[in-house]
């Protein structure tokens, strides 16, 4: 390894500060306007995101986000620095001076303020790994323009490597794998697993967006670590935003498919997501969960994300040694 100090900047979407509809409003203002994300032309979209979207969904969401809500915060959020302190322990006890900072794409912390305290620690190289284990323009893709972006005025740039996406790292398929294993230990296992990933519209993924192909990779690779045949799992999406076609099959409506058809218990995995979130605590562990029960399901259990586990960690400990290796 070079002398020159090298350091991490690990990135995740970003949450509102508090869930209040005005919180929510500023959050949903900034996410929603980035192209990446939505990519309407401007003026209509400048009209249906602040005549409509910006006016009706703050108030609905804020109140999905009370009910998630914890003492340190959003989920997201406290988990995210769970996350950052744990990975710097690991570099540390790995006897390497690696800086770990957190960032967001939106909101603090910003890319801004991160990439300033690993200046002041004597950074030179930074090693971008945003915490999205699939590539998704939507996300990825925004990690790299906030960041590009914030470097705008930096007078002296840092040398840097960007983690595109680790779909089908061993040791990413391992955690998630463990993960499952001890969920069934504990509590039994299912008639089905169903992998749900965060969806994009189709024709993002029409115009080269790999995330589905890497989240159908990611699902087949876990099932063969669990052994599983090709009726006990699917792969399917979840969080469809607007109304065009998403990438299929929602999660809503094959959950409701499977309570019609007497499937009795369904446990439910989200590996799209590093930390548990809105998207699978509320989405997943109230939204759906209704929707199956009512559809006649018996069971329905929400495996948690990875979030601070300590293999999930040793993953991203790993990420980085590989990716700074002779830099
Ligand atoms: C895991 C990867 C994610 C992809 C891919 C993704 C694409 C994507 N998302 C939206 C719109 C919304 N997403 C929202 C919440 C949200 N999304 C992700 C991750 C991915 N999104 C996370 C981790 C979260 C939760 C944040 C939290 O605070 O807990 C929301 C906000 C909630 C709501 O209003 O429903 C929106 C909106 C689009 C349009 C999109 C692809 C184009
Ligand atoms: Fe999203
Ligand atoms: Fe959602």
């Amino acid at each position: 390894m070079s002398q020159v100090k090298i350091g991490v900047l690990l990135v995740n979407l970003g949450t509102p500060e508090a869930p209040t509809a005005k919180a929510v409003r500023k959050y949903l203002a900034e996410f929603l306007w980035d192209r990446r994300v939505v990519d309407v032309p401007r003026p209509i979209w400048w009209l249906i995101l602040n005549g409509i979207i910006l006016r009706f969904r703050p108030g609905r969401v804020a109140k999905g986000y009370q009910s998630i809500w914890t003492e340190d915060g959003s989920p997201l959020m406290a988990i995210s620095k769970r996350q950052q302190r744990a990975l710097q322990d690991a570099l540390d006890q790995q006897g390497l001076d690696i800086p770990v900072e957190l960032a967001m794409t939106y909101g603090e912390p910003s890319m801004e303020t991160a990439g300033r305290n690993l200046r002041q620690k004597g950074v030179e190289k930074m090693l971008v790994l945003p915490l999205y284990p699939q590539f998704s323009a939507s996300t990825t893709g925004a990690v790299f323009d906030r960041l590009a972006k914030g470097l705008k005025r930096c007078p002296h740039l840092p040398e840097m490597r960007f983690v595109n996406e680790y779909h089908q790292h061993p040791l990413y398929i391992q955690a998630l794998t463990n993960s499952v294993k001890e969920y069934w230990k504990e509590h039994g296992k299912g008639d089905k697993l169903m992998m749900s990933f965060h969806g994009i519209p189709q024709r993002y993924a029409d115009n080269g967006d790999p995330y589905p192909r890497q989240c159908k990779a990611t699902a087949d690779a876990l099932a063969h670590a669990l052994d599983l045949k090709e009726n006990e799992y699917l792969c399917t999406f979840q969080s469809r935003f607007g109304r065009e076609e998403w990438v299929k099959p929602y999660t809503d409506h094959t959950l409701e498919d499977w309570g019609k058809s007497g499937v009795k218990r369904v446990d439910i995995i989200s590996p799209a997501f590093s930390a548990d979130c809105l998207e699978t605590l509320e989405e997943l562990e109230e939204e759906n969960r209704e929707n199956f029960l009512e559809a006649g399901g018996k069971e329905y259990h929400y495996i948690p994300c990875l979030n601070d586990r300590s293999d999930h960690i040793e993953m991203m400990s790993e990420l980085v040694k590989t990716h700074i290796c002779n830099w």
